[in-house]
């Protein structure tokens, strides 16, 4: 997801992402150094490389899109189970919220069953791309992580 836009308007026709794209993000004194990899099938065995090392791990999920929760469950377990992400805090965000038909944050922490993933900090919130709700709330959180941790 194109969570931090670069200036555009939201657009519909956005293209998947092939591999993956690296943005710098500005805020306040911190520079984000964002990894967005593509999320398709094809690109799920590269996820485990580029999370290594890094300071904090967003998985988007589309809340409108309720019958892949479930694959999306066992992907998110199965990443968090590499010894070498251990202790990367990870911010789960629930994207799409602009939609009617969706799950609530708290059915997305149950579906995702967010309580079962130890050994690191986990957030949960939701957002929306399109209306850029709660997107300063994402902002803020990674910069504390930037500023807690340094790798
Ligand atoms: N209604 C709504 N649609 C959205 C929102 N965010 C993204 N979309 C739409 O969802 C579709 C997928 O968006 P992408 O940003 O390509 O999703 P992605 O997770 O990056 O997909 P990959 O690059 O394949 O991993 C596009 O058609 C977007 O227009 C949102 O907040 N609300
Ligand atoms: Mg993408």
């Amino acid at each position: 997801m194109g969570l931090v836009k670069q200036g555009g308007d939201f657009t519909y026709d956005t293209i998947p992402t092939i591999g993956f794209n690296m943005k710098r993000v500005q805020k306040n004194n911190v520079s984000i150094k964002c990894w967005d990899i593509g999320g398709q099938p094809r690109f799920r065995p590269m996820w485990e490389r580029y999370c290594r090392g890094v300071n904090a791990i967003l998985f988007v999920v589309d809340i409108a899109d309720i019958e892949k929760l479930q694959a999306a469950r066992e992907e998110l377990h199965s990443i968090m189970q590499q010894e070498s992400l251990e202790g990367i805090p990870l911010l789960v965000l629930g994207n799409k919220s602009d939609l009617e038909v969706k799950v609530s944050v708290d059915e997305l922490i149950d579906a995702l069953d967010l309580k079962g993933i130890d050994h690191r900090e986990v957030s949960c919130y939701g957002i929306s791309a399109k209306e850029e709700t709660n997107l300063e709330a994402v902002l803020s959180w990674l910069v504390k992580r930037a500023n807690e941790l340094q790798r």
